[in-house]
Formats: structure tokens, C-alpha cells, sequence
């Protein structure tokens, strides 16, 4: 092939296409679909991957440009993951070039650095005579040209800062001589990481030869004799630091050996793990219950036919899915294929690697936004050159480079973290649907409270793109029942004079388990609260000057903080509007709860998790050490401590108020409540001792808290359904949700007003435009725009439209249209508009 289609990585709207390149007759056998290049573009170089290749066309080969550089030697991505990139662009109304950049870990996203180097074609004394008579030179200049020359001819290409560090006041004389074409500008790409190695002593003769070699050394020479003496015993390459810190001995000793010929110090390329010298206890597969061999049996009928299949594996708090994940991995290798596992990134604990590492030791390579870079990238090195056939790790394990894909395990598949706020905008479940498809692979989608979309989905058997098969295991792997529930309404606490935050039922559940020496777990849900500081004479809440939000309170650094611009100040003592001292600090209320159980419970353990104790790397997995090691009897925190924790001795589960998420505007809020109920409820009594759970309300009579109380799924999903039936809502429509920004607000409220009139002209053009509400088969409904229900970030208006659309509609396509028509209209490239195709966060 002579021509390559490349993706470049230049993010503005004209380039969202591929561009075509001729390929070098050098690079004919090297590129292929995936490989990453460097090619020009415009007057610069830039990275950019072959989407497609072709032969030359008959004309107009002369306008184009070769590819420049080939980056690495095996492309980056296979062909599965560019084909991948196109379709997630369509779908969530991106750009090719950012859906393949979230598909390769951040060493890989080179940056361009110029350099220079001799015109090959370039002979300095001509040109020097044709010049003279152009430009007028000294003696001196002369002398600073061939210097230069000289020394760049010497050394190969070099940087161009290096040129102007060496050479500060000679930048007349080195522009002069790249426009006079002597030298030239060149750039290639810069990977930001590049690949670990270490000097590495091998032995460079035979063993035979070794042993004579030993007989010949003189006694002055003992250290060599040492060295060759243990290379020779190892029978293995060792580092050069390994070698002089074993044996004591310097580099030079090594050096003296390789002068001889005896040995070889070479740079070894190493991979960087990150879970080095940490010890995995190999585990073997347990026996299966027998709700969990059903459930197995289905899926393995369905790996063993290679053929796209996916489960909604719906399984109460404790009923073994992990298991059931081991060991349908165990069947994916045992068929040559490999396999990928999702968890949401809060519970990618050493933990949980330590469950996939302990079956499956060095198969496994994890993938997660904690390791460095580098390590990362070796991670993910691993799994690209087939070092290891499973992958592990949050949402964008899913781009996961194998090339043979039996399985992708999705588990706490109702997650939000699975969707990703930024562009891609992509949800890792459709990803990895989509990606099933490719491979023929089998999905599993594990939760004890499936979302409504999956259940749904599971239920109608609708869409059929989708359509996993519902499997439900409806008791737990150890035999103990579900933790008994208590709700407590605390409008009665009030009443009967109980002020503090426990009720009495908690309270003295929380001396029980004090006395029997058993641990407890209590969530404060703070969702939708953040931390703010406000006057209590007169109201004033602190806000952010560019935001339209108020600032969260750090009571670490005692300070106040923009969530969304970065904005910083200090916490007032008084109050900057009236003067009042009574400045409160509203932290995260974990702290209020330990100091009120301090106070009620003197000497009572207390770990508390939320974001002030937690932002230190490590630290969240230092905190439920601790807790596993029973150096607490309780583990107080937000939304952290409800997902997937397995400790055996918890108890009791109190939740000090389960409402405050339920009046959020967000239509999934009674989802939500009951999801975040629901599991933590499922960390009471896993394992012998029985288990109790108090949910404290001032809403104990709503639907979410009654059914979570009761673990009862079925009846939830039922009434909620209901409520998302009757105003439209997913699973019942889709939901595109669109932003504009800039700083003017009449531009960016005019250009809502136009692209929403213009989209409903269209759709209705096109039969689509209706009330959802009446049951056609395709409508699309436009609301708004309204303003953002954030107003403004970093000093940008925001107004937004959400379009709800149902049928075999192409509604992003349109939607897409229609706002690159209104940005076409407006001339500034401040005006933005972003897309959102189901979106997950609502505010
Ligand atoms: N077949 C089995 N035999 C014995 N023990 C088992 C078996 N399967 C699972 N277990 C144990 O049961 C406990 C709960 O299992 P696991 O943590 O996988 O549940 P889960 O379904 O993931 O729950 P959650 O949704 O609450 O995270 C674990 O301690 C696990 O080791
Ligand atoms: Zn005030
Ligand atoms: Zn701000």
C-alpha cells in the first residue's frame, strides 16, 4: 500500500476527518492500520494514527505529503480499536482523534520538539560564494557558520534549544543559515514516557570457555573472579546493580571484565510493576453453591460458542459474584482468549486486585489512574505484546488492546463513574457492548441493583443490540441471611426531645456491638451537599467570583476552593458582607458525627473516610487496612464506605440521614437512594454473625427507603418505572443533553433559542417531532433551553436544551447537524457547544 488515511491531532472542527499521506517506500513494511505516525501539517508536525490504508491514486499524488516519522515499531492500536474510535465518535458526537487518544495511556501522547540538522543537498562554500554577493559578512561570522555547521555535522540532529543554549548570541547567524537552506528544521515526536531499561551484565563466552577462563585469573584479580564466578552460577543476565551491590564490587570490576571480552553490559528493557514484592496468596476455585453453578453454567454455554452473548448477573450483597467472575475467566483462557474486568475506581483496592492477582498471579495486568505514568504504561505494554490475558481496572480498561477478547466482566454495572464527563463522553457499558460484538465475546454485567437501563433492557429483550439475558442469584454464598432493617423516622426523635444525630435505636445498637467487640459501618449521605461556609446573622454564603457556585470548604488547609475553576481563598472569620461573626463552617458532617460519638461513646475507635482524609495517595486503602485489622470499631464515611467491602466482623450498618439525595433535581434520585441503601445495607452480617442495618429518615414512608429495607429489587424497579413511564424518562426515551457557553449571555441564550427552534423544524420535517407522550413510534421533544443548573463556569454562561427522543431515530446525527450550523453562524471561537449523549450527571 502507498498511501496512508491518518487521524491527526489537531482538535478543531475542519479536521475531524482522516487525511491522506503518502507512505515512504522505507516505512512500506511497517505501517499498518493503528500505527501512530508524526506527519506534517500545516508548518508543524504532529502525531496522528493510519485509520486506513489504500493505493496511490491515479492523480493528484503531487499535493500529497509522506508520513515523516513512524512512531512505534508495533502500532498501538489493533484494528478492532480504530474501527471502535469511528463508532464511538458517531455515537457520542466526538472527535476520532480524542476517542483514540482515551484508548492509549497518557506516555503515548507525544509532543512535538524541533530540531536541526545540515541540508544534506547543502554545501556551505557555495553557497557561501552565492551569498557573499547577497549579504555582507565579517570574518567573524564566518568563523560562528562553519562552527556551528561543524558542530551540528558532528552530532546528528540536534535540539533546538540545546543550539540556542550553546550558542546564545549566534541566533542572527543560525536563523540566517536555516533561510539560506544550509541547515535545516526538523520535528519529530517525543513519547512524554519513555521505556525503562537497565544496564545488564551478560556473559559474552560459552560456559566451557567461563570455566577455563576462571582457571587462567591471577589472584590479584579476585574481584573479576567473583563476578564471572556468580554470572556463571546464576545462568541468568543480571543487572549491573544487582551484581555490584550482591558481591560488593565496583563498576569497574565489571568494566575491566567487559574490556576483556568476557562479559556484555547492555541496556535491558524492564517493565515497572507496581505491585512488586507484594505477595499474592494463590487461591483455587471454590466449590460453587448451587444458585452460583447455574449461573456459571449459563454463561459457559455461552463463552464455548464464541458467539456475542451478555448477562445482567443480578445477585443480592454477598451472593458470590466474584466467584463466579473468577472462574468464567478461568474458562475464557482455557479457550485462548483473554479477558478484561471493570470496577468502578473507588473499588480498584489492593483488595480487590489481590481476589484476580491470587488466581490468576501474573497473568493479570491492572490498569488505574493511580500508577505513575510510566507504570501504567507498562501495564498496558503487557497487555498490547500479550504478556498477560487479563486486564483490570476502571472505566477505560475497556480499551484494553487485546486481540482475541473471550470475556469483559463489568461489575457494579450501575455505577456512575462508568460514564465519562468529559469528552469521549462515552459509558463503558455501551463500549463494551459494542466491543463484545466485534470479538464475539461474552459480557457480564454484575450489581445487586442492576440500573434501570440494563434491567430494562434484560426484561423487554427490546433492544437488540444489547439484550442481555437476566440471571439472579437470590441468596448469599455463605449461607447468612440478609441484615434485618430497621427505619427510623426522625421527625418522632424530635418530638420526643432527642436533639442529637443518633437515634435512640442506633444508639443503643451502637453500644451493643461496642460491648460484644464487634465493628460497624455509618454513612453520612452527603450527596449533592458539598462543604460550604455561610453567616448565620445573615445568610451570606461564600461563592466563587467566576462560578456561579459556592466554594467547598477544606478543613485541612483551612481554606475554600472552586470545584470547578480551581479558585482559591481563605476562610473568612467574619463575615465579608455584614460583618457577623458567626461564620459557620459546614464540613463534610463526618467530622460532626465522630465528635458526637466521641462524646457519647468515650473511648469508641472511630475511622473516618471522606474527601479530607482520603486525598493522600494510599490513603483509602490504609484506612480499611486498619479497619480490616480491627483497629476500629467503626468506619464512618460518605458514599465510600457503601460499595463492595467484604469484612467479615461488621454487624451493624447505621445511616445517619438516607434522604438528603431524594429532592436532588435528578430523575434518578430515587435510584440512586436506593442503590446507595441497598449496598450499604449488603456490608451488615456477611459473613456468620448476623446482621442489622438502621436507616434514619425524615422520609421513611417514600418507595426507594420502604423497598431498600425490604431488599426487596423487583418491587422498586416496578414503582419506579411506573414514575419513568409517565414523564418520559430513560429507559422509556433517550436523552441528549446540550450546553452552550461563552461569555456573553444574550449570545449564548439567542444561540440556544435558534438551535432549539431549528432542531424541532427539522425533526418535524422529518416526522419526528411530537410529545413523547403520545406513543408513536419515533418523536424527539426538545426542552428548554434553560440555564445550566450550574449558570456559569469560569466566567462562561451556560444554557442548555435537553432533547428526549425514542424510536429508530438517528437524533445525535441531527442534533449534531444542527449545532455545527448555529457554531458556523456565530463566528467566535469562544462560543462553544458540547453534546452529551446520555448523560449521567443531570447538575
Ligand atoms: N462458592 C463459595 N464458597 C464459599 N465461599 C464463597 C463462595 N462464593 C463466594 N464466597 C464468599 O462469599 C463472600 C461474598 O462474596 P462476594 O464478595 O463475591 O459477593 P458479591 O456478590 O460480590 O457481593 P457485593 O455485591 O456485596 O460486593 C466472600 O467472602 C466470598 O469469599
Ligand atoms: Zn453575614
Ligand atoms: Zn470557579
Amino acid at each position: 500500500m502507498e498511501m496512508a488515511r491518518v487521524i491527526v491531532d489537531v482538535p478543531s472542527k475542519g479536521t475531524n476527518r482522516p487525511f491522506d499521506y503518502l507512505i515512504p517506500e522505507s516505512m512500506r513494511d511497517w505501517i499498518e492500520v493503528g500505527s501512530r505516525v508524526g506527519v506534517p501539517f500545516g508548518h508543524r508536525t504532529v502525531q496522528g494514527f493510519v485509520v486506513s490504508l489504500h493505493d496511490k491514486p491515479e492523480m493528484d499524488i503531487s499535493k500529497m505529503k509522506p508520513i515523516q516519522e513512524l512512531l512505534d515499531l508495533v502500532p498501538p492500536l489493533p484494528p478492532d480499536l480504530v474501527e471502535l474510535a469511528s463508532w464511538m465518535s458517531e455515537k457520542y458526537a466526538c472527535h476520532e482523534m480524542t476517542a483514540l487518544q482515551a484508548m492509549i495511556p497518557s506516555a503515548l501522547k507525544g509532543k512535538a520538539e524541533r530540531y536541526v540538522s545540515v541540508s544534506e543537498e547543502s554545501d556551505l562554500d557555495e553557497e557561501e560564494e552565492s551569498d557573499l554577493l547577497l549579504i555582507p559578512k565579517t570574518r567573524e561570522e564566518e568563523q560562528w557558520e562553519r562552527i556551528i555547521v561543524g558542530f551540528i555535522r558532528q552530532n546528528g540532529p540536534v535540539r533546538m534549544e540545546q543550539l540556542s543554549s550553546r550558542y546564545p548570541e549566534q541566533a542572527g547567524i543560525i536563523k540566517s543559515l536555516i533561510r539560506r537552506g544550509v541547515l535545516q528544521e526538523t520535528q519529530n515526536i517525543r513519547d512524554k514516557v519513555q521505556k525503562k531499561t537497565l544496564k545488564t551484565v551478560i556473559l559474552n563466552v560459552s560456559e566451557n570457555e567461563t570455566e577455563q577462563v576462571l582457571q587462567s585469573f591471577s589472584a590479584k584479580a579476585r574481584r573479576q573472579k567473583e563476578v564471572l564466578q556468580f554470572l556463571l552460577e546464576m545462568n541468568f543476565p543480571m543487572t549491573l546493580k544487582e551484581v555490584m551491590s550482591v558481591l560488593q564490587v565496583t563498576a569497574g570490576t565489571v568494566k575491566a571484565l567487559e574490556e576483556k571480552g568476557y562479559v556484555k553490559i547492555e541496556e535491558v528493557e524492564v517493565f515497572r510493576d507496581p505491585y512488586k514484592g507484594r505477595k499474592f496468596k494463590p487461591t483455587s476455585p471454590l466449590p460453587l453453591t448451587k444458585e452460583q453453578q447455574t449461573v456459571f453454567d449459563s454463561i459457559t454455554r455461552g463463552l464455548n460458542t464464541l458467539n456475542y452473548g451478555a448477562y445482567l448477573l443480578h445477585g443480592v450483597t454477598g451472593s458470590g459474584k466474584t466467584e463466579i467472575y473468577l472462574q468464567t475467566i478461568e474458562r475464557c483462557l482455557s479457550l485462548g482468549r483473554q479477558a478484561i474486568v471493570m470496577v468502578p475506581e473507588i473499588s480498584l483496592t489492593p483488595q480487590m486486585v489481590e481476589r484476580f492477582k491470587g488466581r490468576f498471579g501474573s497473568r493479570v495486568a491492572v490498569l488505574h489512574s493511580r500508577l505513575s505514568g510510566g507504570e501504567r504504561y507498562d501495564e498496558w505494554r503487557k497487555i498490547r505484546e500479550g504478556k498477560v490475558q487479563v486486564a483490570i481496572g476502571a472505566r477505560s480498561a475497556v480499551f484494553a488492546p487485546f486481540t482475541n477478547l473471550g470475556l469483559i466482566i463489568m461489575d457494579e454495572e450501575h455505577e456512575t463513574s462508568y460514564k465519562q464527563e468529559e469528552s469521549p463522553k462515552y459509558h463503558a457499558r455501551d463500549v463494551a457492548i459494542k466491543r463484545a460484538h466485534q470479538h464475539g465475546a461474552v459480557v457480564i454485567l454484575g450489581s445487586a441493583t442492576p440500573s434501570l437501563e440494563s434491567y430494562y433492557a434484560a426484561r423487554s429483550q427490546s433492544n437488540s443490540e444489547f439484550a442481555p439475558i437476566l440471571l439472579e442469584m437470590h441468596s448469599r454464598a455463605l449461607g447468612s441471611n440478609l441484615p434485618e432493617v430497621h427505619i427510623i423516622d426522625m421527625r418522632n426523635e424530635l418530638r420526643d426531645g432527642n436533639r442529637s444525630m443518633f437515634s435512640r435505636k442506633l444508639h443503643q445498637g451502637i453500644a451493643a456491638r461496642l460491648e460484644r467487640g464487634e465493628q460497624m459501618v455509618l454513612l453520612l449521605n452527603r450527596r449533592g451537599y458539598s462543604t460550604f461556609v455561610m453567616c448565620r446573622t445573615c445568610g451570606y454564603v461564600a461563592s466563587c467570583p467566576e462560578c456561579d457556585i459556592s466554594l467547598t470548604y477544606h478543613q485541612k488547609s483551612n481554606n475554600m476552593r472552586c470545584h470547578y475553576c480551581g479558585y482559591a481563598a481563605p476562610a473568612p472569620a467574619i463575615c465579608p458582607d455584614c460583618g457577623s461573626e458567626h461564620i459557620r463552617y459546614f464540613g463534610t458532617g463526618t467530622q460532626r458525627v465522630e465528635e458526637e460519638l466521641a462524646k457519647l461513646f468515650p473511648g469508641i475507635r472511630v475511622i473516618r473516610m471522606d474527601v479530607d482524609t482520603t486525598t493522600e495517595k494510599g490513603s483509602h486503602e490504609r484506612l480499611l487496612n486498619q479497619f480490616r485489622e480491627k483497629k476500629a470499631d467503626v468506619l464512618l464515611g460518605t458514599q465510600m464506605v457503601a460499595k463492595g467491602l467484604d469484612f467479615p466482623d461488621v454487624t451493624l450498618v447505621g445511616v445517619i440521614t438516607a434522604d438528603s439525595a431524594l429532592n436532588l433535581p435528578d430523575f434518578r434520585a430515587a435510584e440512586k437512594t436506593f442503590q446507595l441503601l441497598t449496598q450499604v445495607a449488603g456490608r451488615a452480617g456477611r459473613h456468620h454473625l448476623p446482621g442489622e442495618v438502621f436507616i434514619q429518615s425524615y422520609t421513611p414512608d417514600h418507595y426507594s427507603i420502604i423497598h431498600a429495607s425490604r431488599h426487596d429489587y423487583s418491587n422498586f424497579v416496578r414503582e419506579e418505572l411506573k414514575h419513568r413511564m409517565a414523564l418520559s424518562y430513560p429507559p422509556y426515551c433517550r436523552l441528549i443533553l446540550v450546553t452552550f457557553s461563552h461569555e456573553k449571555l444574550p449570545l449564548v441564550v439567542r444561540m440556544a433559542e435558534n438551535f432549539s427552534t431549528e432542531l424541532q423544524a427539522k425533526a418535524r420535517k422529518l416526522g419526528w417531532y411530537g410529545g413523547l407522550d403520545r406513543l408513536t413510534s419515533a418523536a424527539l421533544e426538545v426542552l428548554g433551553p434553560v440555564a445550566s443548573p450550574i449558570p456559569r463556569i469560569k466566567n462562561r454562561y451556560r444554557f442548555q436544551c435537553m432533547i428526549k427522543c425514542r424510536g429508530d431515530i438517528d437524533a445525535v446525527e441531527l442534533t449534531k447537524q444542527v449545532a455545527s450550523e448555529i457554531e458556523n453562524s456565530v463566528h467566535d471561537a469562544h462560543f462553544q457547544i458540547s453534546i452529551d449523549v446520555d448523560p449521567q450527571m443531570l447538575m
